[in-house]
């Protein structure tokens, strides 16, 4: 099985991500690259990344009305990112709108719930239920608008599969049993992603804040 483990680039320095994606190419999958990094480094910067030889997940998390996305995922369909993230709760119309825009080759999979929110904080939000209903409910809208995939925490990512077992599940906010949680409140162990049916997961901190990060990704990749 190939690597599931794509490490987030979360630095507006190109020169340090391209830095950090060359020194853990080789115990990871892919590479994500968020707004952090966009915003900074825009296309030009994607297409740096691209040269280190990884599949890139570019996580831009577009949420506006269908035309608006439409047209910012054609933009981006030059770069033919591997994996392209949208918000769920934009709708079933500009989700549809969102595939159809987006490269033939490309994975676009919608954020259900951030893995740095609780029950309480979507209560806060307005929406009652829990964190785990919530994101079926919203599992169930991308599969309906013929997305190729969720990202949700390794909390709810069993049952999800369980639902749609031919989606792409990409899970954030996974952490070593002491790791440090950080801003994420929704957390399991790499291993546990894995074998609720996680397709891709995605680490940040642990590896690149890491003293080395090559290490921190070998390690956690030896717990696969
Ligand atoms: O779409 C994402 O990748 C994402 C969704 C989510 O619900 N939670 C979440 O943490 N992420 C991203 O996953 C990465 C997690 O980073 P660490 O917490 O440092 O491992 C960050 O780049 C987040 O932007």
């Amino acid at each position: 099985m190939s690597n599931r483990i794509f490490v987030a680039l979360d630095t507006p320095d190109l020169v340090r991500a391209r830095a950090l994606a060359q020194k853990v190419r080789h115990h990871v999958g892919g590479v994500k690259l968020g707004l952090e990094f966009f915003c900074a480094n825009g296309p030009a910067g994607v297409r740096a990344i691209e040269e280190v030889g990884l599949p890139v997940f570019l996580d831009l998390k577009l949420h506006d009305i269908p035309n608006t996305v439409a047209k910012a995922v054609q933009s981006l369909a030059v770069l033919k990112p591997a994996v392209l993230t949208v918000h769920a709760s934009g709708g079933r119309a500009m989700l549809e709108d969102a595939k159809a825009a987006a490269h033939p080759d490309t994975r676009v999979v919608a954020v259900t719930m951030l893995t740095s929110l609780d029950d309480s904080d979507l209560a806060a939000t307005g929406v009652s239920g829990s964190a785990h209903d919530h994101v079926l409910r919203l599992a169930d809208l991308a599969r309906e608008a013929g997305l190729d995939g969720i990202v949700c925490s390794g909390a709810e990512v069993k049952e999800a599969h369980r639902a749609w077992p031919k989606g792409y599940f990409v899970v954030p906010g996974v952490r070593a049993a002491d790791g440090a949680a950080g801003d994420q409140k929704r957390v399991v162990t790499p291993r546990r992603a894995l074998d609720d049916g996680a397709s891709m997961l995605v680490i940040g901190r642990p590896i690149t804040q890491a003293s080395d990060p090559d290490e921190a990704a070998r390690a956690i990749a030896a717990t696969l």
